[in-house]
């Protein structure tokens, strides 16, 4: 099931922060661990009761003056309808009903979509009951009356939010077909890249029912093998803040990748490895779902026998962290090798579900711990006990030892290039998961 978007819009100052902090809680993931990924606190995955969702914030307008915010905030409230399944206008029980809300409640309504009228700050509902009823005003509804900074009404406001999330069941059925998102910074030829592949096989059906609108899933045969291919349309840009176009296009990124089996994250030649591509190839390297990076608009670069190689190279370099991703060289325009994806991808999955006996894993431990010497600290030596293949899609292995602290990272990634030498594990992460001996499972 595809995690319901929830985006909160608003006024400077009504509070949006504040509620966004009080709804995500803990829980705020900020993609951490991966170079080049961004700190800046920009979605959550949240949860309330059994409702799981992501949640994404916007706010840094700066009111310069009443036509720049006006022209931020409709930018702003455009982005999030054309990305959230569910909008959160915060208002201002304080300063009232003003211009700009009327202005952005009548472009939510136009839109059709669902949106929830928050009214922040009532802190008491003796002081400010009466003030809440000049919000049906905004014609969006019943107002909430909410106090982020106290964590009142929150309850009551996600129950209306949670109503419109879509229905378990509803679009998917069971659906066993390779999932395939495309991922990439601007231009570098997703949509290309689907035409062609379109272009080259059967195609039975396009905008699949229960999708949003902003990623677009084409069912594409090939060799009589549907795979579904997850496109991250892009973001018209046209007066639009830049800020909030790199967090709604993280936003869609992190969506497709959610309901994707792999990802393939297209780089451009001509451009070399940017801070996009690191930061969109983090995203599909932290969900450990399988990837490809795929280098695109091969035919546009000048080569001899050794550019490949190079390019290959650089690549490894940047992306040291995931070194398993697989590396393809395309062009989606002449079509240079865009039919060995699905070979690829196959590949791939067939890692992601294989299985290891545990008497191999365990023979392999041994003699790479023979090999090299397992770490120790204040004369206290690591010993590996037992390994054991926990689950797949990503593999997930548990190692059970004498003491956690001893287990370095290098030595786990030690024993992680021995599995892989001996299994391959091509174009899928794998996990570790380490528990000292005499631990429950
Ligand atoms: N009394 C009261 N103050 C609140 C409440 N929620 C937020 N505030 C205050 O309102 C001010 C603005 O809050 P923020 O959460 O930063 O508002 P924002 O909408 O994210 O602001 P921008 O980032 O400028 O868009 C802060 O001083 C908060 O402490 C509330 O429920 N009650
Ligand atoms: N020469 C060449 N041009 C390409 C190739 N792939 C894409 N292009 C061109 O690059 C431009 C951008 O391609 P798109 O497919 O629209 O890129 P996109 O990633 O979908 O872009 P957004 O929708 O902005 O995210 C177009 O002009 C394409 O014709 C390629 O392999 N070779």
């Amino acid at each position: 099931m595809r995690k319901a978007i929830v985006a909160v819009v608003g006024r400077p100052n009504v509070g949006k922060s504040t509620l966004f902090n009080t709804i995500a809680g803990k829980q705020i993931s900020i993609v951490q661990d991966t170079p080049g990924v961004t700190r800046d606190r920009i979605y959550a995955e949240a949860s309330w009761l059994n409702y799981h969702f992501t949640l994404v914030d916007t706010g840094g307008i700066e009111p310069v003056s009443d036509d720049i915010l006006l022209k931020q905030m409709r930018s702003q409230a455009e982005l999030a309808i054309e990305t959230a399944d569910v909008i959160i206008f915060v208002t201002d029980v304080r300063s009232g009903v003003v211009d700009a809300d009327y202005e952005v409640a009548n472009m939510l309504r136009k839109s059709k979509k669902p949106v929830v009228l928050c009214v922040n700050k009532v802190d008491s509902v003796k002081k400010f009951g009466n003030d809440i009823y000049e919000f049906y005003s905004l014609a969006l509804g019943e107002p909430f009356a909410v106090s982020s900074a106290n964590h009142m009404g929150i309850g009551d406001l996600l129950e209306e939010v949670v109503k419109h999330f879509p229905k378990e069941g509803e679009a998917e059925e069971e659906d066993d077909r390779l999932k395939i998102a495309l991922i990439g910074k601007p231009n570098v030829g997703k949509s290309s890249l689907t035409n062609k592949l379109l272009g080259e096989n059967r195609v039975i059906v396009s905008d699949i029912a229960g999708t949003t609108r902003d990623a677009i899933d084409t069912e594409i045969i090939h060799n009589g093998v549907p795979y579904v291919f997850i496109d991250t349309a892009g973001l018209r840009r046209k007066g639009r803040v830049t800020e909030e176009i790199e967090r709604y296009s993280v936003i869609r990124t992190v969506s497709a990748v959610d309901r994707a089996d792999i990802c393939i994250v297209l780089l451009d030649a001509t451009e070399g490895i940017t801070d996009g591509d690191t930061r969109i190839a983090g995203i599909a390297h932290e969900s450990g779902k399988g990837v490809i990076l795929a280098v695109n608009k091969w035919d546009l670069v000048e080569k001899d026998d050794k550019t490949m190689q190079e390019f290959t190279k650089k690549l490894r370099e940047k992306f040291s962290y995931m070194d398993y991703a697989e590396i393809l060289f395309i062009s989606a325009e002449t079509g240079q090798r865009t039919q060995k994806i699905f070979e690829m991808v196959d590949r791939i999955h067939e890692n992601q579900v294989l299985r290891i006996k545990t008497g191999v894993l365990n023979e392999i431990m041994a003699r790479a711990t023979a090999m090299k010497q397992p770490p120790s600290d204040k004369g206290k030596r690591l010993k590996l006990f037992y390994i054991t293949q926990a689950s797949v899609s990503p593999p997930t292995f548990v190692i059970f030892v004498n003491d956690r602290e001893l287990m370095h990272f290098s030595y786990t990634r030690y024993i992680e290039n021995q599995i892989r030498e001996n299994f391959g594990f091509r174009g899928t992460p794998i996990r570790f998961i380490i528990r000292e001996r005499g631990e429950e499972k």
